[in-house]
């Protein structure tokens, strides 16, 4: 008879059911020919698909965890852009690179964008490229100017949470009961700097949302990483050159490159793209002198 093989469905099937096993009560996840230890260390007795292999590699750091979890994602061109000037930005990313997008999704309990991707991109920020729940999904609105007409507050095939500006709270959920819209909204404390990302990541754990995707844009995704809210990065980095519009990322000048991050970091190629996983919570050891 032959060996068993591992797909890439079963496979991801597996990373589904490690996200809802309890690993606060178990140390490692056992079922047929594969085992699991937390932190994401995996086993299969049989053989496995090359794809399905990396789905583990990729996703297990993600799910095989007791503890929060802060990532973000990034779709970027070779130059680093996200977007052109205008905001056009559907798809820069190739089908792979959609799919783990969706897949992160299928991950998290919550996926949260600023106010600038909601009026610009009308995201719909559900999981349809493969199977899972939908997160929460959470607009963060501090000035409370998110045009009225969104996707995401009309469509209730998944939770929207709207966290407004504590000035914006009364008026933005008047408007969403006007509308019949089933939204959630939220008062935030609002400082010179606009809202401090920890903050966000309270009001959300509060919640019991604990495990959460920044989704975007560029400035949102910034802003958490420059006040160290980021576990980890997944930057998707494909081969178009864009030359000019919207960056990825936007942090305070440094003047030599001693100064920079270097998180320890572990690539994978998806289709055209590559993925650049980024772990923030711990520095590379390699560096040139
Ligand atoms: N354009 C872009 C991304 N952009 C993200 O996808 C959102 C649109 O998602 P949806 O409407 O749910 O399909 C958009 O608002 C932004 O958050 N992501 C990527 O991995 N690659 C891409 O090329």
């Amino acid at each position: 008879m032959a060996a068993a093989t591992l797909s890439r469905a079963q496979a991801w099937e597996h990373v589904l059911r490690v996200r809802r096993f309890d690993w606060q009560r178990g140390f490692s996840y056992q079922h047929g020919s594969i085992s699991i230890t937390a932190g994401g260390e995996w086993h299969c007795s049989d053989d496995i698909e090359a794809g399905a292999s990396q789905l583990l590699d990729i996703m297990l750091p993600l799910v095989a965890r007791a503890t929060p979890l802060v990532m973000a994602q990034l779709g970027q061109s070779l130059d680093g852009r996200i977007a052109t000037e205008c905001g056009a930005s559907y798809y820069v990313t190739g089908e792979e690179g959609l799919v783990h997008l969706h897949a992160l999704r299928a991950v998290v309990d919550a996926v949260v964008v600023g106010a600038g991707t909601v009026a610009m991109d009308d995201p719909k920020l559900t999981v349809r490229h493969v199977t899972g729940d939908h997160p929460v999904r959470v607009v963060l609105d501090p000035r409370g100017r998110v045009p009225e007409q969104r996707f995401i507050f009309e469509d209730d095939s998944a939770p929207t949470l709207h966290l407004v500006g504590q000035a914006h709270v009364a008026r933005w959920q008047a408007c969403h009961e006007q509308h019949g819209h089933d939204v959630s909204v939220c008062g935030l404390k609002v400082g010179e700097d606009g809202v401090d990302p920890r903050a966000v990541v309270d009001l959300l754990s509060c919640r019991g949302l604990t495990c959460i995707l920044v989704e975007g844009g560029g400035m949102t995704i910034s802003r958490f990483l420059q006040e160290g809210c980021l576990d980890r990065l997944h930057s998707m980095v494909t081969p178009m050159i864009i030359g000019s519009g919207r960056p990825t990322l936007t942090l305070p000048v440094i003047e030599c490159l001693s100064q920079a991050m270097r998180p320890a970091a572990r690539h994978y190629t998806l289709g055209d793209d590559v993925l650049f996983d980024l772990d923030f919570t711990t520095v590379a050891e390699k560096g040139i002198n």
